[in-house]
């Protein structure tokens, strides 16, 4: 385990059993440093295993063989996972943010306006008393999402937090996941949704029970004509990790670039130089702006 690691894994390997009683392989041997404040959005396709990554380092998971390692005890782990209601433990929005931490002489109207801003951080406003199994599935969602940043870990795991967001909830959810990381906290963000890579410090994608790359979000997008490599050597140390060959990551793994790097792509086809390479809009109209 690397001196700056938050989380490891080691050699970990996880199976499932399945109906028929044997155990179904999802992951063999995969090694991965989580480093302090970093940012990793976890990619793949389905059933390529990145859930399960989840529940391991939210310890829903057992590993069948391996390690999960921790820089120190008392390291505190929230996870928001994709099905809501699986996720929560009482039965109205208050129950659900009880464990926030709040000065013990508390009023309970004060209480009441902690809960109300720690929603509207997620931009919900629901009344607290409201049963959860009356709100949609978008805002179940919000709820725990808004419960595991008022938590305020060290590290937050998401698997697809925004799959049931519109899109002014997905910028509010993402407001509030960079306002966390900037206080310290390490975020794993699983998703398909391409453009949420842009955010990250790091991806990691799975292919086939395997992490099949580990490097920065340019490369991933732009293979070599990214430039030098970002630093590795710290991160995964899985025997089957991907880099070498001509196509760019992205494309070796079967997912589809977000639209501002489909755009790049093609200005550069035809011939363009682009400096910077775009992640995001501001970054492909700056590099639009030099030609
Ligand atoms: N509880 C379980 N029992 C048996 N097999 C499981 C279980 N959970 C997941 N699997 C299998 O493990 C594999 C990886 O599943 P996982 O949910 O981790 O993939 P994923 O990459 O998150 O997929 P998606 O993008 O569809 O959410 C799949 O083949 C799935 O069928």
């Amino acid at each position: 385990m690397s001196d700056r690691a938050a989380i490891a894994l080691h050699k970990a390997s996880v199976a499932y059993r399945v109906e028929s009683g044997q155990a179904k392989q999802v992951w063999s041997d995969i090694s991965m440093n989580i480093l302090r404040g970093d940012w990793v959005a976890v990619v793949g396709r389905n059933g390529s295993g990145k859930s399960t990554l989840a529940s391991v380092l939210l310890e829903l998971c057992p590993l069948s063989s391996g390690q999960l390692l921790k820089d120190r005890e008392g390291l505190t782990i929230r996870g928001v996972l994709q099905i809501p209601d699986t996720q929560f433990v009482g039965d109205t929005v208050e129950e659900e943010l009880q464990h926030i931490p709040l000065a013990e002489d508390i009023s309970a109207e004060a209480r009441k306006m902690k809960y109300e801003e720690v929603l509207s951080r997620v931009g919900l406003q629901v009344p607290v008393g409201r049963l959860l199994a009356s709100l949609s599935g978008g805002q179940k969602q919000l709820v725990n999402i808004a419960a595991a940043l008022a938590a305020e870990p060290d590290i937050l795991v998401l698997d697809e937090p925004t799959a049931m967001l519109d899109p002014a909830a997905r910028h509010d959810v993402l407001r509030a996941v960079k306002e966390a990381h900037q206080r310290g906290t390490t975020i794993v963000w699983i998703t398909h949704r391409m453009e949420e890579v842009a955010e990250a410090s790091r991806v990691v994608a799975f292919g086939e029970g395997r992490i099949a790359y580990d490097g920065c979000p340019k490369e991933f997008f732009y293979g070599q004509s990214s430039g030098p490599a970002c630093g590795k050597s710290e991160l995964s140390q899985s025997a089957g990790t991907i880099h070498e060959g001509i196509l760019p990551p992205y494309q070796r793994l079967g997912v589809e670039p977000p639209f501002v790097v489909q755009t790049a792509l093609l200005l550069m086809d035809q011939g363009w130089e682009l400096h910077p390479l775009p992640l995001c809009a501001e970054e492909l109209a700056e590099a639009v702006k030099m030609l």
